[in-house]
């Protein structure tokens, strides 16, 4: 059975600041699975960071209930309020491994030490302190540079030390806060792809804090968007995808596809005509559009224009996206979108009469 490692439920975190309250995060409930990589996009100031500081109480909530591997860590209610004792929440810290946009490391440390220095408390001997910080640089890459200094690395191998640092305890759940928003794409995708095998190999649960979709299409499975201290969107990162129900997520998920609607609500819509309705065709894996619209000619007697097409890699996965404009009578478009849906071809309505499922909000 899946377990839920992380509940946030109904977490709210209220900044005063000089007679003024700001309102980080509203009524937030998250809940992330064992072995999840779960992406939290949201541009900047929608609250990220101070939604995921609330795991480990780096934030202490205003209101909601905090609980981490079948341990509550805090709990606020109008009634009562418990938080976790100081021993508990330490042991609870060192599981929950950390790493930032700036990599926080110590400069006038070697490599070596950086990692050793996360072990200071964990009662391990100074040799076998020395061994596992040697075994953890093996494992992201960098053992051969153990005596170099933070700054004699680049910033992809400067955040690889601290996510062997952030490994040091032997964690359960890895939050990346911005973990490669410093860095030039070849490295993101490196560390993004570093992350994914610890994921893979390990069970290692992680949260993804990122204003870059494109880092979450590349491991996550799941992904929440937040907008103004709120989640506005959240689950599977396929069917939110392919289903987006929020003009911001299509902004951030979509990509090119939340262009094209744009354009092509600007340039087409007048120029629909009543046999005619423009959809767009999600479908998983390599192409297999042509010989479907073929197909739609031939059987149903409905005419396929593609108008735009994209192809995009969700954990990599290739994930294709048609628009098209079908024309015919309803009952062959009809028939036309049964026969795509049994092809597990996912369907959204974007314009012309008869809407289908998964009709969009403006
Ligand atoms: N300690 C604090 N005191 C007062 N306000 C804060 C504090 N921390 C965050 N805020 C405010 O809370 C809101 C959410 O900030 P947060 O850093 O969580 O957003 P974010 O989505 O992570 O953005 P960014 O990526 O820019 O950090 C912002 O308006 C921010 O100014």
């Amino acid at each position: 059975m899946t377990k839920e490692i992380i509940k946030l439920d109904n977490i709210s975190v209220t900044f005063e600041q000089k007679k003024k309250k700001i309102k980080a995060v509203q009524d937030i409930t998250l809940h992330v699975n064992q072995g999840d990589i779960y992406g939290v996009v949201g541009y900047s100031g929608a609250g990220k960071s101070t939604l995921v500081r609330v795991i480990n109480l780096l934030q202490l909530p205003s209101a909601g209930r905090v609980e981490v591997s079948g341990d509550v860590l805090y709990e606020k209610s109008a009634q009562s309020q418990q938080i976790v004792s100081t021993k508990k929440l330490r042991e609870k810290r060192r599981k929950i491994g950390m790493i930032f946009q700036h990599f926080n490391l110590l400069n006038e440390q070697t490599v070596i030490r950086n990692v050793a220095f996360a072990l200071k408390h964990s009662g391990l001997k100074e040799k076998e302190i020395e061994a596992k910080a040697q075994r953890l640089l093996d494992l992201v890459g960098l053992g051969s540079r153990k005596n170099a200094y933070p700054t004699q690395l680049s910033g992809g191998q400067q955040q690889r030390v601290a996510i062997a640092r952030a490994l040091a305890n032997d964690p359960e759940i890895l939050i990346s806060d911005e973990g490669t928003s410093a860095l030039d794409p070849k490295n993101t995708a490196q560390i993004l792809d570093l992350l994914k095998d610890l994921n893979e190999k390990f069970g290692l649960t992680v949260v993804l804090i990122t204003h870059e979709m494109d880092a979450v299409k590349r491991i996550a499975n799941k992904v929440a968007v937040m907008d103004n201290g709120r989640i506005i969107e959240q689950g599977d990162l396929l069917q939110i995808f392919t289903n987006a129900k929020k003009q911001l997520t299509r902004e951030f998920i979509g990509g090119g596809s939340a262009k094209a609607i744009a354009t092509l609500r600007d340039f087409q819509l007048a120029k629909l005509k009543s046999d005619e309705r423009m959809v767009q065709l999600t479908y998983i894996g390599n192409s297999v559009s042509e010989p479907l619209l073929v197909k739609l000619y031939r059987d149903f007697d409905v005419e396929a224009n593609i108008i735009y097409s994209n192809i995009e890699v969700l954990r990599g996965t290739p994930v294709g996206t048609l628009f098209v404009i079908i024309k015919g009578t309803p009952a062959g478009q009809q028939q036309a979108i049964d026969y795509l849906k049994a092809q597990k071809v996912i369907i959204t309505q974007i314009a012309g009469q008869k809407p289908t499922e998964g009709s969009r909000e403006k």
